[in-house]
């Protein structure tokens, strides 16, 4: 029997952060991992992507260069693109670096599968985890493969393919238009995979606002990706190329990208109080799951964010430190799907805000002096207010997740309304068309 102060069960960004902190503290910590030190984000997720957006944005800003600037020829190169990825981002896809890390703080890290087998017991194989103080558990998610006849046992891509790729696929379906989907399908098409997105909701980005989501399927429709909204794949087959059946329709391409969302896994966790079969740990504010038991990130259900994971992490470790801290607050979380444009959003969309009973004002703008200056129609400023404070607010354009940034303070704060009507904003910068959107702040009856 081995015995710690602390177990924290799931190395990715909730776990590693908080182990940290716990062991610069001077507790004992324990930190198992079955795979790789750092989790999704690093290896497969926010950081590759995000290497492979800016590669594919410079590719659009380049084919912008004729009407603004003259002619530019481009011919898009993947090498460099999986190069960076290799080396900068996923080091080889080998953790040795985050585990070294983690141990020279102090920390000693298990690796392997773990299973709860006790409110303060992990076992991974042979050997048996006991905490005298806690359990922190932060095993994330994986992605969800849709039960579609045909599907399993295909070389169908999840994002782990599709971000370790040395070459671009001539063709590709991609399943899901949530933000996965449509970053990865804006990146492939400008690299010049010919693309269909299958979206099951009645819009792209289901989750945020439907003003968003249809300004973003204009925009990849206008490049030259095929977006199917409100449909569902019934069947798959595969020889040598994907065929999927939607409607009447058979969609054939070189590959599927499954991107339809995430699922946890909770096997095992009844014997400290938990439905297996539910999707998420429910959590208290300080992260708290039962007596000596914690979660945090994306296993918690609060948003699929790496800056969630590391806010729920810190408030974990300070309370299981026994220190004052401020409960989670989710009233204003941010989120940025970095397509071109990208959407920023923060807070309770329109239809959030109504079902959760507000008296809901609504301001959009859709034009301002910089984005006609920049070239572009494609933006967006969405603002949700109730007794005169934004509630929640929407930002598409060049610099969206950016703008968003401004919108997240007053979400978070409750700036008063009057207060940032009587502000200036920038000329001529995108953040001002907040100030227009203040402007147009209006009692509406709803969608
Ligand atoms: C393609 C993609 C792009 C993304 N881009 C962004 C972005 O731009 N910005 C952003 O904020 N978020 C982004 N995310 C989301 C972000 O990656 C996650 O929110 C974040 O990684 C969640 O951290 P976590 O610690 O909760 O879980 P994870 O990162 O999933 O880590 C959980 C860890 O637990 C381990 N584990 C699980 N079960 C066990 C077990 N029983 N025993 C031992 N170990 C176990 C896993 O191996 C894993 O390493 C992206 C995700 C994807 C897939
Ligand atoms: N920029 C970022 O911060 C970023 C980037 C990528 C991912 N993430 C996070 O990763 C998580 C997973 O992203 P995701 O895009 O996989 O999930 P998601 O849940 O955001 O989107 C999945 C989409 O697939 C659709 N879908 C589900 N089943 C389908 C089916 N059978 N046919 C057609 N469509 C189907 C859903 O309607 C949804 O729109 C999210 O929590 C997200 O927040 C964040």
């Amino acid at each position: 029997m081995d015995e710690f102060d602390v177990i924290v069960l799931g190395m990715g960004p909730g776990g590693e952060d908080a182990a940290g902190r716990l062991v610069e503290a001077g507790l004992s910590v324990a930190g198992v991992e079955a795979d790789l030190v750092g989790g999704e984000c690093p290896y497969w997720g926010c950081v590759p992507s995000k290497m492979m957006i800016r590669a594919a944005h410079v590719l659009g800003e380049a084919r912008r260069v004729s009407g603004l600037a003259g002619d530019a020829t481009v011919s898009p190169d993947w090498t460099p693109v999986a190069r960076r990825i290799r080396a900068e981002a996923a080091d080889d896809w080998n953790d040795q670096a985050a585990a070294d890390r983690f141990e020279k703080k102090g920390g000693h890290l298990v690796r392997g599968h773990g299973v709860v087998t006790g409110p303060r017991e992990v076992t991974v194989g042979d050997r048996v985890l006991r905490a005298r103080r806690g359990l922190l558990i932060s095993t994330g998610t994986r992605p969800a493969i849709p039960d579609i006849d045909g599907l399993a046992g295909t070389p169908y891509w999840t994002n782990h393919e599709a971000v370790a790729t040395e070459s671009v696929p001539e063709s590709m379906i991609v399943l899901g238009g949530g933000a996965i989907g449509l970053e990865l399908a804006q990146v492939f098409a400008r690299f010049g995979t010919e693309i269909t997105i299958l979206e099951a909701a009645p819009h792209l980005l289901p989750g945020e606002e439907p003003e968003a989501g249809k300004l973003i399927a204009k925009v990849f429709r206008d490049e030259g990706i095929r977006v199917l909204t409100g449909v569902s794949a019934s069947r798959v087959r595969y020889d040598g190329r994907f065929a999927v059946t939607v409607g009447d329709e058979v969609i054939e391409a070189a590959n599927l990208l499954v991107v339809a969302g995430r699922r946890t896994d909770l096997t095992g966790l009844s014997v400290i109080g938990i439905d297996e079969t539910g999707k998420f740990i429910p959590t208290d504010p300080r992260m708290r799951v039962a007596d000596g038991v914690w979660a945090a990130g994306d296993v918690t259900g609060h948003g699929g964010f790496t800056h969630v994971a590391n806010y729920q992490g810190r408030i974990a470790a300070l309370d299981i430190l026994g220190e004052e801290v401020a409960g989670a607050d989710y009233r204003a979380v941010p989120r940025v799907t970095y397509t071109d444009p990208e959407v920023g959003a923060v807070g309770l969309t329109e239809k959030q805000a109504r079902a959760e009973g507000l008296a809901v004002t609504i301001g959009v703008t859709t034009a301002g002096a910089r984005d006609w200056i920049h070239g572009t129609k494609d933006i967006l400023i969405k603002l949700v207010a109730a007794d005169d404070v934004l509630v929640g607010a929407t930002a598409v354009g060049p610099a969206g997740g950016e703008v968003m940034g401004a919108l997240a303070v007053a979400v978070h704060a409750r700036v008063p309304v009057p207060t940032l009507r009587s502000m200036m904003y920038a000329y001529p910068t995108f953040h001002r068309g907040i100030e227009d959107a203040l402007k147009n702040l209006l009692n509406q009856d709803g969608p």
